[in-house]
């Protein structure tokens, strides 16, 4: 359109009928800018038409919007963008304040006086009817502002004066339908069902309808910031899958209806996903198997076909396939898995039993303690390392390739790291080869998990290993990366370390630090009861507590909290494993102020709420003293309310909170016992669902069963969505634990502890009242594992022979097996 100034020939009897300028009049004549008039009388004409931008198209096309994304309305950045629409507005609210049209008009009618009568067109009645149709333009503007066009708009058919204030000119996309195209405008409007914003004069008016369209609009797209152009209006699209035909409906339904960005991707997600709503969905959907019991799983594999066995060959550390009878070489370059890191690949290096590594540290001792020998100092390992959680992410180099632990200082004393390091400088890789597998400890999904020693180290580690082949063939291999990809990021004392990672043939292997005491399924069970003291659980879930916010820091929504995915260290402390289901997803660390952290009454409703009650164990009525502040405190009085002040005062500062509350997933994972309602209804779940799962796991621990166990899976699946909580009458548990529970088995996420800020929200509630987070890793676990499960892992070196890994794909398993 150019900066050309456009201007419609109108005769002057029309100027009296106040009739808008239309763009598809058949009357209206191309503008004509006339020479020869009065140099005074067209420059003020000039002026004026330079100051007024007045659009004559009375056709909005959606359309046209809707099939070019460019020409949508875009909201407002209020800075350098072009936001043309608002400039818009400006220069008609600039023209209307900078300049008295009618002082103009009056000027320039007495000016016209003066000069000869054009026989084409009176200059008079030409400004007058400008002048008119500013302010019937203007007038219908108040009425119908979202109706404007934000963007520029080619109008073949619209007419209009160009501003010369330095913004392209935009058609102001007055509705019209063919019917009512030659229907006066303001009868055009009247009939359709503009929803009235607020009130605004025509000095600021546009602006703030600018601003109410752009506050309708989502400024982002509910998975994070939008930054291109064309994202920036992604409320617009909103606006163009509205089934409306003019775009006044339209704007008003974005305008009534425009979710928070949040909610808008959820709709997207349930309209997009096959909802799980009834039984038969719940029953075609993939449901994680719910194995609770890991020897299940079938031995016999030398029946199972297709089957490929390895021969572990510890006298020459070799891993021979015996489907092909080669020794497993570094097939890295190929691998399925990518590249492998660092050197540390299976090579088939027969100088591998060659030399023993005599000063390699010794982890292991006879009775299977483990325990650090460095410079005559016995320490447990766990307790020598120092915890620092900063370290968010850890590049492929420094964290596996590297000579030592690369950049996981919490681990960095772990004499395990120097045991693997003086492998790889003596053989220059890091293979399976350097491995002794004793003993399957299970398998699952993608693969299958060894105990393995470290050659010449007594060393134990967990290697997982997964068939590439087996895991491509199965779709798997995206779980499986996943895995690999969280494992390689983390540094936490409740979290496993990969010390190391390498791909043998077609075998990925991820080398762990190995728990020797089971799982927290296996531990319940073993309890007087099958329930843990409430001392206990209290213990347990707080340390998954924290590696859950650890979790959450990092933008991974873990989705499969479980017992049996909690195993025990040696030193009794947990270790939260099984990563294959986790939602990585990007998280916004933010800095919440005191007041929005105040726990609020609904969700902490112990009657010691607020009071300085320290007993975890508190049950109500009972605890009389710390809930009522006596005017003659004691001593212990006097330290507990020392205490309660600098909770208090604790509480009061800003608070760094890094939930991905963002985050948007339609998977159905989990388990069955543990899924969220939201997952099952398929309503688009976020880190919410491992607060549930975290209320579920709770539950568990003290009452020795699930909360919503139905007869099968479907039964279950129903109880979680339809079935009210309920605790039975015993074991005792204290009123906090429940109260804990109830708000963690919230069926609407929203409303869900832990949803607004995570595990800050979670960690201050009664239950956790007086634990010591920072130092919990130092506390007496409640159990540690018994020496004869420790011994049983260990094997001495006469028993090492030649071991055969033996892999067979069982239904949807794979399953290896030793011999
Ligand atoms: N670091 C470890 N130390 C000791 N045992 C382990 C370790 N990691 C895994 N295990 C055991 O090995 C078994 C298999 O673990 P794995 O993670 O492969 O399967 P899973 O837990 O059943 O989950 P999935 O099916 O999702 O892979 C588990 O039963 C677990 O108890």
């Amino acid at each position: 359109m150019g900066s050309f100034c456009e201007i419609v020939e109108v005769k002057d009897e029309q100027s009296t009928s106040r009739r808008p300028l239309r763009a598809n009049d058949k009357d209206q004549k191309p503008p004509i800018m006339r020479k020869g008039f009065n140099k005074f009388l067209e420059d003020d004409i000039n002026k004026l038409f330079e100051s007024v931008n007045i659009r004559t198209s009375k056709s909005f096309d959606l359309s046209e919007t809707r099939r070019n994304p460019s020409k949508k309305p875009m909201r407002g950045t209020g800075g350098n963008s072009p936001v043309i629409g608002f400039s818009e507005a400006v220069s008609l609210k600039q023209a209307l304040r900078g300049m008295c049209i009618s002082q103009a008009a009056e000027m320039a009618a007495v000016k016209r006086s003066s000069m000869p009568a054009s026989p084409r067109i009176s200059e008079a009645g030409k400004i007058s009817n400008i002048y008119k149709s500013v302010v019937v333009e203007s007038g219908e503007l108040n009425r119908s502002r979202i109706e404007m066009s934000l963007v520029p708009q080619e109008s073949t058919s619209s007419t209009s004066i160009s501003s010369n204030f330095g913004v392209k000119p935009i058609t102001h996309n007055i509705k019209s339908t063919s019917s009512e195209a030659g229907r006066p405008l303001a009868e055009c409007i009247a009939d359709e069902e503009i929803e009235p914003v607020s009130e605004v004069d025509i000095q600021t008016g546009l602006q703030e309808v600018n601003d109410s369209v752009d506050s309708v609009l989502p400024r982002d797209n509910g998975y994070g910031k939008c930054s291109k152009p064309d994202e920036k209006i992604c409320g617009l699209n909103e606006v163009e899958s509205v089934p409306s035909k003019d775009f006044s409906t339209s704007l008003k339904v974005v305008g009534k209806a425009a979710p928070k960005p949040r909610q808008k991707s959820r709709l997207q997600n349930v309209s997009s996903s096959s909802l799980v709503k009834g039984k038969k969905d719940v029953k075609s959907t993939r449901i994680r198997p719910v194995i609770r019991n890991k020897t299940l799983i079938i031995r016999k594999l030398k029946k199972v076909n297709s089957k490929a066995s390895y021969e572990v060959n510890s006298a020459k550390d070799q891993l021979i396939c015996q489907r092909c009878q080669c020794s497993l070489m570094d097939t890295s370059k190929d691998s399925i898995m990518g590249p492998t890191i660092g050197s540390d690949v299976f090579s088939g290096n027969k100088d591998c039993d060659a030399k023993k590594l005599d000063s390699i540290p010794t982890c292991w001792d006879n009775r299977g303690t483990s325990v650090v020998k460095t410079k005559g100092d016995i320490s447990q390992s766990s307790k020598s390392s120092d915890f620092s959680s900063s370290t968010t992410s850890l590049s492929e180099d420094s964290n596996l390739s590297g000579s030592t632990c690369g950049s996981k200082p919490h681990m960095s004393k772990d004499v395990r790291w120097q045991a693997i390091d003086r492998v790889r400088k003596q053989y220059g890789f890091l293979g399976l080869s350097h491995f002794n597998l004793l003993k399957k400890l299970g398998s699952g999904d993608i693969g299958t998990v060894y105990l393995a020693e470290l050659e010449g180290t007594n060393c134990p580690f967990a290697i997982k290993v997964m068939d590439n082949e087996f895991l491509s063939k199965r779709k798997k291999m995206v779980r499986a990366q996943t895995e690999r990809e969280i494992l390689r990021m983390l540094d936490h004392p409740f979290l496993p370390t990969l010390y190391a990672q390498f791909t043998s043939d077609n075998l990925s292997c991820l080398v762990m630090e190995f728990c020797p005491g089971g799982d927290l399924h296996v531990l319940r069970q073993k309890q007087p009861g099958r329930y843990f003291p409430e001392q206990a659980a209290r213990f347990y879930v707080a340390e998954v507590l924290l590696a859950l916010e650890y979790l959450h820091m990092l933008g991974i929504i873990y989705r499969d909290l479980k017992p049996e995915n909690i195993l025990v260290r040696e030193d009794g402390h947990i270790m939260l494993t099984d990563f294959d289901l986790s939602l990585r997803c990007s998280v916004n660390p933010t800095l919440v102020k005191s007041s929005s952290l105040v726990i609020e009454p609904h969700r902490v409703s112990g009657p010691c709420v607020g009071s300085s009650c320290i007993d975890p164990f508190c049950t109500g009525p009972s605890c009389k003293v710390s809930c009522f502040s006596p005017r003659l405190l004691s001593a212990s009085a006097r330290a507990r309310k020392l205490k309660a002040d600098a909770l208090a005062q604790a509480r009061s500062l800003p608070q760094l909170v890094a939930e991905p509350t963002e985050a948007r997933s339609n998977s159905f994972v989990g388990t069955h016992e543990y899924l969220a309602p939201e997952i099952i209804k398929g309503e688009g779940h976020g880190s919410a669902v491992d607060w549930w799962t975290f209320g579920v796991f709770l539950y568990e621990l003290l009452y020795g069963r699930t909360p919503f166990r139905g007869a099968g899976n479907e039964e279950t699946l129903n109880n979680v969505v339809l079935q009210n909580l309920r605790f039975p009458d015993g074991p005792i548990v204290s009123f906090q634990a429940r109260d804990l529970i109830r708000g963690l088995l919230v069926k609407d996420p929203e409303n869900r502890l832990g949803t607004e800020t995570g595990a800050a929200e979670i960690k201050r509630h009664p239950f956790f009242e007086g634990l010591n987070w920072a130092l919990i890793r130092c506390a007496a676990p409640p159990q540690i594992p018994d020496m004869y499960d420790v011994g049983n892992y260990q094997m001495g070196s006469e028993e090492k022979g030649k071991r055969f890994l033996e892999c067979g794909v069982n239904g949807e398993h794979l399953e290896f097996e030793l011999f």
